[in-house]
């Protein structure tokens, strides 16, 4: 990253707590403008605890401190709705959406929750999501409990993308997909980059992740135990032992 610029996504020091159990104990990490970032690591590393601590979204029981800045500006007391005013956007793990409701429907409430009365006119917005995905475009009418686990998914990253964001925090997107899938929605990924987008992707499926990111973290019980350019990573022995070969069996 270039040191000139201000990241899009600065943490500093970020430690989480859920009573007794420590999660995360001292996480430092960076998105810069027009990357995608992954954070790859085992389970219950404290990948979802990272990023619902940067979106302000962490259960009631979690507790947290340190510093997370969006453009330089530190968000700490910054409530999620407002974070995401502001260009922060989580698709979290679980994938919220209305089922009764059409896909169409879907995308529209997700904007309005996200701008409340402040923007009128979604219909520009909608055209781009539409258009990086012609399966929602297809399925508009479409109920949303209709739809497969991967349009589901889609669904969810579209949603966000009607707030615009600058930063989109995706929480294993591949999870439970077919592998055909997950390359169809990491192209996306990438295409979103593209068009200016942050990414901070957290991942399981290191592999895929490597392959679009452009840097990426691993985290280990709590904190970063190694980081670099994700090409290089990739490459990383240890990397290869412990998360590439467990990739490719899950695939
Ligand atoms: N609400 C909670 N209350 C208590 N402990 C929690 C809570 N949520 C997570 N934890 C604990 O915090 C640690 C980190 O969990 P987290 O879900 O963030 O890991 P993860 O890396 O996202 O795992 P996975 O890849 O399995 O989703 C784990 O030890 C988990 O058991």
């Amino acid at each position: 990253m270039d040191a000139l610029t201000t990241p899009i996504l600065e943490v500093k020091d970020l430690h989480v707590a859920y009573g007794k159990v420590e999660a995360l104990h001292g996480v430092n990490l960076k998105v810069g403008a027009g990357q995608i970032v992954t954070v790859i690591g085992p389970n219950g590393a404290g990948k979802s605890t990272m990023l619902n601590a940067i979106a302000d979204a962490l259960p009631t029981t979690g507790t947290m401190r340190g510093s997370v800045s969006l453009l330089g500006e530190d968000v700490a007391s910054v409530p999620v709705e407002a974070r995401v005013a502001r260009g922060m956007c989580l698709v979290p793990e679980k994938r919220e959406l209305f089922s009764t409701m059409t896909v169409e429907d879907n995308l529209l409430l997700g904007s309005y929750r996200r701008y409340r009365a402040r923007e009128k006119n979604y219909a520009d917005q909608l055209d781009v999501v539409f258009e990086l995905f012609p399966r929602l475009k297809e399925r508009r009418k479409q109920d949303a409990g209709t739809l497969s686990g991967g349009e589901r998914q889609m669904l969810a990253v579209g949603r966000a993308l009607m707030a615009k964001p600058q930063l989109l925090m995706l929480d294993e997107p591949s999870l439970g997909l077919a592998p055909r899938i997950v390359k169809e929605i990491f192209h996306i990924i990438v295409r979103l980059k593209e068009t200016g987008v942050a990414i901070l992707l957290v991942e399981q499926n290191a592999r895929a992740a490597l392959q679009v990111a452009d840097y990426a973290y691993v985290l280990e019980t709590g904190s970063v135990g190694l980081e670099g350019p994700a090409s290089q990573l990739a490459n990383d022995s240890k990397v290869i032992d412990t998360y590439l070969g467990l990739a490719k069996k899950a695939a």
